[in-house]
């Protein structure tokens, strides 16, 4: 008998496996490897966990409404709500604190994983192997310490049909918990939906049902469209035609007629067997018709004359700005509404794209997508094709039907160009020359397309110091720079030690009955924070993650290396009660020498574990290898 699962992407969306079959197939793959079972595992190290919670970033900030609303649920029924990855790892936990306790002794807890090979028949383990929702309760877990719980599992489908997680609710075996599995298998519906509805706003998604009253409900089937192509769907859009993960990469045509002219309007719509339907086409995470451009809005040239409280937030949510930041965002505002390019600084997670993110929704052109490049993450060799697209065939490699780049995606929209400073030299003439004419010639074409947005751009590197050394045009940046705004660090943030008790407690901390103690926070409040907001995220999050729940967290607790000496240096004379700094107040240069010096102490105070590095800064270790060569490039270069 074996642990390979069987390919879930051919197979026949099942609702529900047959509850005792299913167990009885896991008894006997487990009885063949019985001796290899874990009854008493370590979680893992605390690094690995925040690497794969990174890695799962996207699916943990869309799982995050379920888990919220299940916690606060389940937790009545001293029943507990885990998130686990398609390895069976636990990511995040809520719930009853008490259960929470019960829970830790069978290691059902994050950092620890419950694949089948590894744990035996379990609900966590058994759905991920048969790609189904089970129930797996008090007696049907193969190894007897784990016979106490009650667990109620369901997996979680990506748009192509993989499965990449699994959500379930474990409680007391003591207890029957008659609607868990039903509750479990609607949340991952929920979050399943949401990974379609939050896609590339590029592929237009088809909504549709047997009655207008359900296209708004868990019920509702999605199927994602590029270019005509089934490229995404879930599992009620299968139900509904009949079919299996086999429609994907078919043309719509030979599924549904009817869906290209309904361009945001509610119609009917008709299945390849003649089935009537209702459906709904949508662009992105927005109707078509909500699609306007805002290219023909009055440019406004004046600050708007809204108070601060009064700042829209965005569809999807964004962390609150501090109050100084709100206000400079007001004039940003004003500025690109105004036309002018706005340059953002400030230091590594230090909120540089967050604020970006609350100018588009904020601006006129938050009707268009937000379209973010990483300048420094892109290989060189695919940097031009990726900005300025390319015509079907241009070079060896290229899509048939080529590429439009990222600058015409950003279409009546906003362009954030996060990384600048990190963009090769030969690109910046490039990139200067479509911002000028705000035209764009895709490779391999002699067309030249007009574009039209408004241009953020962010780095943590002085641009000035790069132009002097002959790394970055000088016009290039008088380009980007209209207004400049330098975001303050998170040590210098005002009532530091209030906003650090406050997302102790949004980040879970307070549902598992958790404190901080009066020295770990002065501590905390100390503490420099060179990876900024980020680097707090993840420490609080791995403090409420892996500390016993009900815990008062004390000093040592803190995963904060040796770096005692906390407040890094402020090299700046600025106000440090200022959050937002206009340009030129700052001595720019400062803020890359105060990152690198940053990297370097922490790096060589972990004694050169990068990972160990990495974790205690925040960022993700690719993020400090690329760090680490640039410092090392420079500690080499002439003179
Ligand atoms: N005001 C804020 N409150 C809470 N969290 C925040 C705030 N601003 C940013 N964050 C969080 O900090 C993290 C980093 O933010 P962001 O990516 O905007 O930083 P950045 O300055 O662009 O970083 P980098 O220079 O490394 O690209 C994100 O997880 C974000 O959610």
């Amino acid at each position: 008998m074996n642990f390979l699962r069987p390919t879930a992407s051919h197979a026949r969306p099942e609702r529900l496996v047959t509850q005792s079959s299913s167990i009885k197939r896991s008894w006997e793959r487990c009885a063949d490897v019985s001796y290899d079972l874990h009854t008493d595992p370590d979680p893992m190290l605390l690094a690995d966990l925040q690497l794969r919670r990174e890695q799962h970033a996207h699916l943990l900030e869309l799982a995050q409404p379920e888990l919220e609303t299940l916690a606060g649920l389940v937790a009545s029924a001293k029943s507990v709500v885990l998130l686990a990855d398609a390895a069976g790892v636990i990511l995040q936990e809520a719930g009853s604190t008490e259960f929470l306790h019960k829970a830790e002794r069978v290691a059902l807890r994050p950092g620890v994983s419950w694949a089948e090979s590894l744990r035996g028949t379990n609900a966590i383990g058994t759905a991920l192997f048969e790609g189904a929702p089970i129930r797996v309760h008090g007696s049907e877990h193969f190894l007897s310490c784990n016979r106490i719980l009650s667990c109620h599992a369901a997996p979680i489908r990506s748009p192509r049909g993989d499965v990449i997680g699994v959500l379930d609710i474990s409680g007391d075996a003591a207890t029957l918990h008659a609607y868990a599995l039903g509750l479990a298998s609607l949340c991952a519906t929920q979050i399943a939906n949401r990974l379609l509805d939050y896609t590339d706003h590029r592929l237009h998604r088809l909504v549709f049902q047997r009655q207008t009253s359900l296209l708004d409900s868990a019920e509702r089937a999605i199927v994602l469209i590029e270019h005509d192509r089934i490229v995404g769907a879930n599992e009620a859009a299968l139900h509904l035609l009949d079919t299996d993960w086999r429609l994907l990469d078919s043309p719509v045509d030979d599924w549904v007629d009817g869906w290209s002219s309904l361009a945001g309007r509610t119609d009917g719509i008709r299945t390849r067997s003649g089935q009537a339907l209702v459906g709904q086409l949508h662009r992105g995470q927005e109707s078509l018709t909500a699609q306007a451009s805002p290219q023909h809005a009055r440019p406004r040239a004046t600050p708007l004359p809204v108070a601060p409280q009064h700042i829209r937030t965005a569809s999807a949510p964004l962390p609150e700005l501090e109050d100084t930041a709100k206000q400079a965002l007001l004039q940003a505002v004003a500025a690109m509404d105004g036309g002018m390019a706005v340059l953002l600084q400030g230091e590594t997670g230090a909120g540089k794209e967050i604020f970006a993110r609350h100018l588009h929704a904020n601006s006129a052109w938050h009707r268009g997508p937000f379209v973010a490049i990483n300048c420094g993450a892109l290989p060189e060799s695919l940097i031009e094709s990726e900005l300025f697209g390319y015509e079907g065939g241009a070079f060896t490699g290229a899509r048939r039907e080529g590429a439009q780049g990222r600058l015409r995606e950003a279409q009546g929209g906003m362009l954030f160009l996060d990384e600048i400073g990190d963009m090769p030299l030969a690109l910046q003439t490039r990139l200067l020359r479509a911002l000028q004419e705000r035209e764009v010639q895709p490779l391999g074409s002699d067309k030249r397309v007009p574009v039209h947005f408004g241009l953020t751009s962010a780095s943590n590197r002085d641009l000035s110091t790069l132009i002097t050394q002959g790394l970055f045009r000088a016009d290039l940046y008088y380009r980007l720079q209209d207004y400049t705004i330098t975001l303050s660090p998170l040590r210098e943030r005002p009532r530091l030690r209030e906003f650090l008790c406050a997302e102790f407690k949004r980040l879970g901390g307070t549902e598992r009955g958790m404190t901080l103690s009066d020295a770990a926070l002065d501590a905390l409040e100390a503490y420099g924070w060179p990876g900024n907001y980020r680097q707090m995220q993840s420490l609080l999050r791995s403090l409420v993650v892996l500390q016993p729940a009900g815990s008062l967290i004390r000093r040592e607790d803190l995963p904060l290396a040796q770096t005692d000496s906390v407040r890094a240096p402020i090299a700046s004379e600025a106000d440090s009660a200022m959050a937002v700094v206009p340009s030129g107040d700052v001595p720019a240069a400062t803020l890359r020498d105060m990152t690198e010096r940053t990297i370097e102490q922490v790096v060589r105070e972990c004694g050169y574990n990068v990972s160990q590095a990495a974790t205690v800064l925040g960022v993700h270790r690719s993020t400090l290898y690329r760090h680490l060569a640039r410092l090392k490039s420079r500690d080499s270069g002439p003179g």
